[in-house]
């Protein structure tokens, strides 16, 4: 990562079709929880499909410190964990890197655990806000003491004596949602999360899954969540669906580039996170979900993308937000090749992402020739159609993946080449980034 090693500039430039299948990593947000609750289960977790992105990497490492064991065999992830409020003290600093998921569940799940611990992450992690989380993990009698502005490093000192929480969770965010879910597992009684718009639920279907007592009710007051605390957490055998945030982009880059048709095989589409695709579909994206069938709980099917000349913009609704929230960076430069606006509001969560998304987004689309407005919690793309979106610019990155991926997607379509100034946060969420794209005929080098 450039927080702690070099800077890699990369460039993408007008590629030939696109064509063949990208089978894109296993999903980010699955890889870190089943590591957490195998950490947290009886006996051994077995994991196969793993991300092996730098940021389920720190977990792992993380996971270890707290005392379970983590290793690799072959190709199955082996998690031997310590119990619900058996994590022990670690004997030093907890460093997330760029993670912002890691850092938060790792934090909700320690908090109820009367031991302490100092996280800190790089210098993206440590601007990003904690006290979405520490303010919750208070209420159960944890304590938080960071820099100012409630920012990492941080340190917090679990409940001795932990109480269960009945918390409604005031920015949508499943990461807050999932830091009080797996606190509330080590407090006697019934925890209770109440989100009033639907964020990815990937924990609460692997804590049903580890045999918690765990139930969602629908109701006009939002999602309301009930965990029952203290269960014996059974060990289980996962696999981890492919990640369809890792899939926009060779989708997205399919769309534009000319004569393309690509296949991404084995895409989890909870409805959760596929907002994406649907709003691709409405824009007029030729996009199909190819062999739809259900796996594991959840809905997955091979996504084949076809480039499509004819984008149109359109409003996305802001109630769509969380299902595609990773996805508005990348979604941002379709949005470029389409016909007239491209309007995305709801988004104020972009703000505090690894980055600023809709400023580093913003700023770079300008400069690449595109007109782009924001303001607070919205922005709106100005379409110039394929074949006119000029290029030629180096984008700043800011330790932000979902931005680097993005320009060096746009850069495959634009009249003159794209150079983004550093290239290595890709591996934090997809390190085969480079070579799948490369083997789909996608001009990008580095330097
Ligand atoms: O819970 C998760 O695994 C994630 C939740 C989202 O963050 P927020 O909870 O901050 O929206 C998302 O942006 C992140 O990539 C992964
Ligand atoms: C926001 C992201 O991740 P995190 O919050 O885990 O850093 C992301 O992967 O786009």
């Amino acid at each position: 990562m450039s927080a702690h090693g070099a800077a890699i500039p990369m460039t993408s430039r007008a590629s030939r079709p696109l064509t063949g299948e990208a089978h894109v990593p296993g999903d980010k947000s699955i890889s870190h929880r089943s590591l957490i609750l195998g950490a947290l289960s009886v006996g051994e977790t077995r994991v196969t499909g793993l991300l092996e992105g730098q940021d389920v990497l720190d977990t792992a490492k993380a996971m270890r410190a707290f005392g379970a064991q983590v290793e690799k065999t072959g190709d199955t992830w082996h998690v031997h964990g310590v119990g619900v409020g058996g994590f022990a003290e670690p004997g030093s600093v907890i460093d997330c890197g760029n993670s912002g998921t890691g850092v938060r569940l790792i934090m909700g799940a320690m908090a109820t655990s009367p031991i302490t611990a100092t996280f800190t992450g790089d210098a993206s992690l440590n601007k990003r806000p904690m006290a979405r989380v520490t303010d919750p993990l208070a209420l159960f009698g944890a304590r938080a003491y960071g820099r100012s502005g409630g920012r990492l490093p941080m340190t917090i000192i679990g409940a001795a004596d932990p109480r269960p929480v009945r918390y409604t969770v005031p920015v949508p965010s499943a990461q807050v949602k999932s830091a009080v879910l797996l606190a509330g597992l080590n407090a006697p009684g019934e925890t209770v999360v109440i989100e009033r718009e639907a964020t990815r639920d990937h924990s609460e279907r692997m804590l049903a899954g580890f045999g918690a007592t765990i139930s969602t009710e629908v109701t006009d007051e939002g999602r309301i969540i009930t965990l029952q605390g203290r269960p014996e957490l059974k060990p289980q055998t996962i696999i981890v669906p492919r990640d369809p945030s890792s899939a926009a982009f060779p989708v997205c880059a399919a769309l534009i580039v000319e004569g393309s048709d690509v296949l991404v095989p084995n895409i989890g589409l909870n409805p959760t996170r596929a907002g994406l695709f649907f709003t691709l579909q409405e824009m007029g994206a030729d996009l199909t979900f190819e062999n739809m069938r259900e796996e594991g709980g959840e809905p997955v099917a091979d996504l084949r993308a076809r480039f499509s000349p004819d984008l149109k913009g359109i409003e996305v609704p802001a109630e769509r937000a969380a299902s595609m929230i990773d996805e508005y960076p990348v979604l941002s430069v379709v949005a470029a090749f389409a016909e007239g606006r491209t309007h995305m509001p709801g988004v104020k969560e972009l703000r505090v992402k690894e980055s600023d998304r809709i400023e580093a987004m913003a700023t770079g689309l300008r400069a690449a020739g595109v007109t782009v407005e924001d303001g607070e919690d919205w922005w709106t793309v100005h379409g110039l159609g394929h074949g006119n979106v000029p290029g030629g610019v180096t984008a700043a990155t800011h330790i932000d993946h979902r931005i680097a991926m993005s320009f060096l997607v746009l850069g495959l379509a634009t009249q003159a080449p794209m150079t983004v100034d550093d290239g290595s946060p890709i591996a934090t969420s997809f390190p085969i980034f480079e070579g799948l794209m490369g083997a789909l005929g996608a001009q990008i080098t580095r330097g």
